[in-house]
């Protein structure tokens, strides 16, 4: 349930929040996790510029988020390359964008997260993805987004304020959406995201 909290600071009540909707989505069910999984598979075949993309970042399931992995598999047959966020192993809050196949080696970062072992010849250039599907915690009908809390999607994102680079689509599950999300400067709104009931424009 969504309360009001008055006089609650932007940071505390972010981080209500994001436990509080972690739980819902770790409450969901297998059949409901892939009923979701399955629908937004058809929401991105029925949507042209996101079934036609050549480079799409993704990422793997973790903490009850949406499982994107319907959708990579769905990419994979249809020739996208798909790639997946690794840590940056010295810039700090940072990711790189790797090629992910069912071939690549993988490690577990350390979040206990699997990310494809670093290996140069397997990194892109954040420039040539045409679109990252962005996980979140939480978002609200402006596209309001909290992540997980390491401001990483906020710094990979950054050049979209300006409309650069590759578009950020969020993916979620229904029980994610908040009526309004308090905002930092550094945030990055999404213009996009899918739930598995609604394909949501941002203006
Ligand atoms: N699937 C997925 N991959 C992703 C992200 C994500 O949100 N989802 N990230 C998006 O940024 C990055 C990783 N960021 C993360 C930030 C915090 C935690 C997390 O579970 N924090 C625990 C504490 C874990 C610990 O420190 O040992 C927690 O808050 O309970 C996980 C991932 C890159 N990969
Ligand atoms: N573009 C940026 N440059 C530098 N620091 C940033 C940037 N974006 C966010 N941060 C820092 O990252 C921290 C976490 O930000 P925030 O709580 O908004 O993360 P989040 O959106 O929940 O996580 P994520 O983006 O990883 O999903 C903040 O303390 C902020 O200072």
């Amino acid at each position: 349930m969504y309360r009001f909290h008055p006089l609650e600071s932007v940071v505390d009540e972010r981080r209500r929040v994001r436990q509080q909707i972690r739980e819902a989505r770790r409450q969901l069910s297998q059949t409901q996790q892939q009923a979701a999984s399955d629908n937004i598979v058809q929401r991105v075949a029925d949507a042209a510029h996101l079934a036609s993309a050549s480079k799409v970042a993704l990422y793997l399931a973790n903490d009850g988020e949406l499982n994107p992995q319907p959708l990579i598999d769905w990419y994979w047959a249809n020739g996208t390359q798909v790639y997946l966020p690794v840590l940056h192993p010295f810039s700090s809050g940072n990711l790189l964008f790797l090629r992910y196949t069912p071939n690549t080696t993988m490690v577990e970062n350390c979040f206990g997260i699997s990310e494809p072992k670093l290996d140069i010849r397997l990194l892109e250039s954040k420039s040539e993805l045409d679109i990252i599907y962005t996980p979140l915690v939480a978002f609200d009908a402006n596209g309001n987004r909290i992540g997980m809390g390491g401001g990483f999607y906020d710094r990979t994102l950054s050049p979209w304020r300006h409309g650069l680079g590759p578009r950020p689509v969020g993916l979620a599950h229904n029980c994610q959406q908040l009526p309004a999300i308090p905002t930092d400067h550094w945030d990055i709104p999404l213009p996009e995201l899918l739930t598995p009931d609604q394909h949501w424009h941002f203006s």
